[in-house]
């Protein structure tokens, strides 16, 4: 048997499980064939070998006569561990000295340093879980928000493959049908029923099209809302991003064109991650480094996915307000919130002039006065285009899960439009061969050892 494995899975690796450096334990995992001879080698204490799975067993590392440290060791035994292979798990100190003398013990002997990902794509490849669940245990790592990890999470769990594989499992019941008639081939026969092919793709097709909707806010929770703030210098940007931030993060004066270079920063809004990016203020200027800032503020606002265009309302008119958007985001391809700033400051006609307008908040940035509407117009532009529009359950979160679905898309479009015009079956066949192969890179029964690697490679090691 062991001959038809693939080479990669006949050794045991090893790895540190843990970041790096001093703390209180640090965990060197093994996985594979050896692990447990390998760690009976170095360890004194209970023999593994003769140990069942799901046990902790205390004792020492030994190097020779030396002892290197006293741990804890916990035994899995194939397959009833996280890589369905024996593992062993070493909690040592948290030392990287320690750690870096039980590794090499351990190689010495015969383990090999794991790669990137590498316990994960044992997992994957002895079917513990697929692709797109191997996937979800890395963005899991990375959440960073509550909505983040919610997803990751329902995704690692599962949610989204049994989503995928029940709209694989109705579309295969019809491409083998397709299939099958072309087997009669000269015979003329149709098993499979047109009009209900009709039917079924189309109901497919909304399922996978809402799927990409979701995409669009997946996106944003997992990878959060890039947010310019722009405007007029000394329209209060700093002290917008300062009041966002509830920090002083940016330096604030009252000299015009104190920000010269962009600041970045992250605000967590009910779990939408916002990276605020405040720049350098809008106007003909000859200073040269003011000048570098505001053409790098054009181009950061072409990369924006949402433009808070500040102004303030007791200097400037909606009227030269428009205008001044007008030039920064011509086509209005940035979605664009205008925050009128010095509510406090202004009249009442000043006020009642930029209430009447669009997509407008007003706020005093310094008093913090209508910072929480501000808040939720942020969230609704952001959630008026997902979550509530897709009515979704599952949000797709993974580049690559989207290209495969727009792939999908396309081949069940081709289908349906073969059946439209009375295409012969063989390109059907192959339009839905097209199309349950886009769904199935997914969730990984359909991979390349290229596209394995480049998945696998992105994790910790370790992990
Ligand atoms: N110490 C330790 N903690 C960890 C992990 C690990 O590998 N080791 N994990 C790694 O990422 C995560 C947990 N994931 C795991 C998933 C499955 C199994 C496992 O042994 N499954 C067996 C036994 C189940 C049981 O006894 O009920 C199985 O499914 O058959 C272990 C960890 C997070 N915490």
């Amino acid at each position: 048997m062991a001959a038809f494995l693939p080479p990669v899975l006949s050794d045991t690796i090893v790895a540190l499980s843990t970041p790096p450096g001093a703390g209180a334990i640090a965990l060197v995992r093994l996985s594979g064939p050896n692990a447990i001879a390998l760690t009976d080698d170095v360890f004194s204490g209970k023999r593994l070998r003769d140990q069942p799975g799901n046990t902790l067993h205390y004792g020492t590392i030994r190097d020779g006569e030396r002892i290197l440290d006293e741990v804890v060791v916990s035994l899995f035994r194939a397959p009833h561990s996280y890589t369905r292979e024996d593992v062993v798990e070493i909690s040592c100190h948290g030392s990287d000295y320690i750690v870096q003398q039980i590794l090499g013990l351990l190689t010495r002997r015969g383990a090999r340093l794991a790669e990137a990902g590498e316990f994960t794509k044992r997992a994957f490849l002895h079917g513990a879980f697929d692709l797109a669940q191997a996937e979800a245990v890395a963005d899991l790592i990375a959440a960073n928000s509550a909505l983040s990890h919610q997803v990751a999470l329902q995704q690692m769990r599962g949610g989204f493959s049994q989503e995928l594989r029940a709209l694989r499992a109705r579309l295969v019941q019809f491409a083998a049908l397709l299939e099958l008639e072309l087997d009669f081939g000269e015979e003329d026969v149709e098993f499979a029923d047109r009009t209900g092919l009709v039917a079924l793709l189309q109901e497919v097709q909304v399922l996978v099209r809402r799927l990409l909707r979701s995409f669009e806010l997946g996106n944003v929770i997992k990878n959060g809302v890039t947010t310019v703030i722009a405007g007029k210098p000394n329209a209060g940007k700093s002290t917008l991003l300062n009041a966002l931030l509830n920090e002083e993060r940016a330096i604030v004066s009252a000299v015009a064109g104190t920000t010269r270079d962009l600041i970045e920063d992250e605000v967590s809004i009910e779990g939408i991650r916002f990276r605020f990016v405040d720049t350098a203020g809008l106007r003909e200027t000859t200073d040269v480094v003011e000048s570098i800032g505001v053409e790098r503020t054009r181009k950061r606002v072409q990369q924006a996915a949402l433009l808070l265009y500040l102004t303030d309302i007791t200097l400037n008119t909606p009227a030269e307000v428009k205008a001044e958007l007008e030039a920064l985001n011509p086509d209005q391809q940035i979605p664009t919130l205008l925050v009128g700033n010095k509510l406090d400051l202004a009249s009442e006609a000043q006020i009642e002039a930029f209430r009447r307008l669009p997509d407008t908040v007003l706020i005093a940035a310094a008093s913090g006065a209508g910072m929480e509407e501000l808040q939720e117009a942020l969230l609704a532009r952001v959630r008026g285009e997902g979550l509530d529009q897709t009515g979704a359950t599952t949000i797709v979160t993974n580049l690559r899960h989207a290209r495969s679905l727009e792939a999908t898309a396309a081949a069940l479009d081709a289908v349906l439009i073969g059946l439209n015009t009375g295409t012969g079956t063989e390109l059907l066949a192959a339009d839905l061969r097209q199309a349950l192969a886009a769904l199935g890179e997914i969730t990984g029964e359909i991979s390349s050892d290229d596209l394995l690697t480049s998945i696998f490679t992105q994790f910790c090691i370790g992990k």
